[in-house]
């Protein structure tokens, strides 16, 4: 029997994990078994044969559950086919066009060039004023970043289908 897939994710307020629920959920209705786990959780690597690991950004920054799963399972990583998403910029727009090519922080440079993921894209994120503490309101009022849900779940079911093709 084929191995597992783990979509492996880091989220500080939900809605990273919920576009990871999807990709697996996407994933299971093809036939394939899949783990949806937070980053922070997982012990053992072991089970699975794909990983698709995804990140919320805060301040330019990946959640560091994020970060040291990577940093902690690079040897394996870098054995496997990985894929790579994030979750952040607000507003209408293509997200991939509003980050400027942004992907990660230059600190994770040598640690994903290692992986050499298959892919990494960037979904819309989600923000909710009343969620935020007063620093993150005071930052989110400077940058001037929009209110809103901008996941677009078409796009989201559409790159877990180009990762379901390479299974
Ligand atoms: C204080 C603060 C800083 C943020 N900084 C960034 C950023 O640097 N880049 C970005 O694309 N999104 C940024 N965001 C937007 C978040 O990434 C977005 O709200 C995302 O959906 C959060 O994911 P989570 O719900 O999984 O925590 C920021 C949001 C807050 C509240």
């Amino acid at each position: 029997m084929d191995k597992k897939i783990l979509v492996a994710y880091g989220s500080k307020r939900g809605s990273t994990a919920e576009i990871a629920e999807r990709i697996g959920e996407t994933l299971r209705q093809k036939g394939l078994q899949v783990d949806v786990l937070d980053a922070g959780t997982v012990t053992d690597l072991t089970p699975y044969s794909k990983i698709i690991l995804g990140s919320s950004v805060y301040i330019g920054l990946w959640h560091k559950k994020v970060v040291h799963f990577l940093k902690r399972n690079i040897e394996v990583l870098e054995k496997l086919p990985v894929w790579l998403f994030i979750c952040g910029p607000t507003g209408p727009g293509n997200p991939i066009e509003q980050m400027d090519g942004w992907f990660y922080p230059k600190s994770l440079r040598p640690v994903i060039e290692r992986i050499h993921p298959r892919d990494i894209t960037c979904f819309g994120g989600k923000l909710e004023l009343k969620t935020l503490n007063p620093f993150e309101k005071w930052i989110i009022n400077k940058v001037q970043a929009p209110e809103g849900d901008f996941r677009n779940w078409k796009d989201i079911v559409f790159w877990t289908e180009t990762i379901h093709r390479e299974c």
